[in-house]
Formats: C-alpha cells, structure tokens, sequence
C-alpha cells in the first residue's frame, strides 16, 4: 500500500508556482492535483503539494519527510461543501506570502492543500462530472487524504479550515464513527493544532436563531445544510463541534491548541459561532487543549482571508514559532 501512494506521488511532476503579484518570480514547487485514492478517484479526490521554491527543480519522487522540528501544513478549503468556485488553489497568495518574504519559516517543510467532493450549487447545475456528493462524502474524502499522506510518512503537525474547511478540520480528529464512517479511517497521527478561521461550528444554532444582522442568511444556511447534510436537524447537530455528542476532545489525543480567528467584516459568519464553539470546548477539555482567540480586526470580508493570504500567512508564521 506504501509503495503505491509513493508511486502515485512520484508520478506527477514538480512544476514553478509563480507569484501572483510578479508573474517572472517562482515561489514554490507544486504538485497540482494528485489523487489520493487509486480506485477511479473523481476529480476533486485530489490534493496539491506545495514545496519552498529552490533554483533546481527537485525529482518527481522528491518527498522531504516530517522529522522533529520540521512540519508540512495541511489546508482545508471552504465554500459552504458546494462552491465549485473555490478549490485548493485559494491557499496560493498564503503560500506566495509564507514562501517569500521576509524569511521562510525554518520547521516548515511545505503546504498540502485539500480539495474533497462537493454537494451540488444551484447556481452551478452544469458541472461534469456532477457535483452529487452528500454527508459523510466531504469528510471521508478528508480522511482519505490524511490517509494517503500517512502512507506517505507524512503527518501535519498544523491544519488551517476555513469557513467549513474548519468544520470539517476538526470532524478530521474525532472517531470517524461518529458519521458513521469505518475506524480503519481515522487518522495515525493526528495534528498538535487546529487553526479555524471564520469557520462554521453550529449549524443548526444558526438556522434556529440566526444572531442579529444575519437574520437575512437564515434560508442561505439551511438551503446548503440541507444540500450537503440533508433534512434531519439530528444530523446537522451531530456533524458540528459545538452541538455533537460530547467527548471529541478526548478523541484528539495528540491535540495541544486551538487558534480561531473571526474577521470582523463578515457578512456570512457571525462571531456568535467562534464565541459557542469556544465555551463548547471550554466545558469539555479536561486541562490538556488550549484555545486561543485571534483578533480578526483588519482581516475583511468572508473570502478576504485567503484571497489576500497576507493576515493568514501571519498568523501562521505565530503559530510554527510556537511549535519549534
Ligand atoms: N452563505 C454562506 C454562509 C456561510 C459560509 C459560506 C456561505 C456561502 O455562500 C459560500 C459559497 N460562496 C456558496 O455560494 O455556497
């Protein structure tokens, strides 16, 4: 099994990334879009693998391990489980601002960026092959990939989720069984910290009382919580960090922080959801988990966050000083 997730790595080429703001500078080595299950993957069952860019461009089978001080990033889109629109290339100006200046992060060995099925849009019937996928689809495939990376001795020590990409990021350290998934899926090794920006952490909370000024968003959520989890309000608890069945925290062995960051400027996600999520774990964690709160004054609207990359790439410059 190994050797096939090596010989499926090694058969894609490194290629230059270039900046996006200078088109003539590479800043990193990429893999785009590798599949991370070998049987008839669909498209989006794929990842992309993102090294500090160097003058001489490395050999396919070139894969710098994890070793004790050096660690590989592992990023989680969002878009609501079913915005064709956003995929794994929106870590890209993070990356271009993590790899240039003014200095690389020394224990950082690269960026992995995730791309998972996705439920069908309404605004995008179109698409082929057709986005059809439904709970537990998003966070299989997630696991999928961890899976695939573990076989490749790779295990992030660091995963960033925005928006649902941080929903499913923390769905990523609990029992699989929980959505009814198969044990041989949970994770080995799993990350020390989970960075969760704007992320989605109670959906049915939303949906039954929408805070102040989002009460307007109301038929928004439940038309893509429905489209992804279906129409049990049951499930829609379960799948949530805030409103699961207790006792996740405990699943996350290896879990040491939590760092959540809402932007101010958001008009899809409320603060309301960093605020439950962070007293949720608060009541749960038995003295081994710390939860620290980024202010998010500056960082813009929803998508800001990662189409500008720079607050993103600050935050996780902080966070590997912090690991090293
Ligand atoms: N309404 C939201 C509420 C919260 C978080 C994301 C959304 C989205 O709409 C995302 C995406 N642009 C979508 O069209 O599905």
């Amino acid at each position: 099994m190994a050797t096939t997730s090596l010989s499926i790595f090694s058969s894609y080429p490194y290629e230059p990334l270039y900046s996006p703001s200078d088109p003539s500078t590479p800043i990193a080595h990429h893999k785009p879009l590798i599949p991370y299950l070998s049987d008839n993957p669909h498209p989006l069952q794929s990842l992309s693998f993102y090294l500090p860019y160097t003058s001489s461009i490395p050999s396919p089978s070139y894969l710098p391990t994890d070793n004790n001080n050096k660690t590989y990033i592992l990023y989680i889109h969002g878009g609501a489980w079913r915005d064709p629109l956003i995929s794994s290339t929106s870590i890209q100006p993070t990356i271009s601002s993590l790899f240039s200046s003014p200095s690389l992060p020394t224990n950082l060995s690269g960026i992995i960026s995730l791309n998972y099925r996705l439920s069908p849009h309404p605004s995008h019937p179109d698409i082929i092959p057709p986005n059809k996928a439904k709970h537990p689809d998003h966070i299989s495939d997630i696991l999928s990939a961890l899976k695939f990376l573990h076989q490749l001795g790779i295990s992030p020590r660091i995963i960033i989720g925005h928006s649902c990409g941080a929903t499913l990021a923390f769905q990523s350290v609990m029992n699989p069984s929980r959505f009814g998934l198969s044990p041989s899926l949970e994770v080995k090794n799993k990350p020390e910290v989970i960075i969760g920006v704007n992320g989605l952490y109670d959906l049915a909370g939303f949906i039954e009382s929408p805070p102040k000024g989002f009460e307007g968003l109301k038929g928004g959520y439940q038309e893509f919580v429905e489209g992804a989890f279906g129409e049990s309000k049951k499930i829609w608890k379960e799948v949530c960090p805030t409103s699961c069945e207790k006792g996740w925290v405990k699943e996350w062995n290896e879990g040491k922080k939590v760092v959540l960051v809402q932007s101010e400027e958001d008009g899809l996600v409320p603060r309301e959801q960093l605020v439950g999520f962070r007293k949720r774990i608060e009541e749960e964690e038995e003295g081994g988990l710390e939860v620290g709160e980024v202010d998010g004054e500056g960082w813009g609207e929803h998508d800001d966050v990662w189409k500008n990359g720079k607050k993103l790439a600050g935050l996780v410059r902080e966070v590997l000083k912090g690991l090293e």
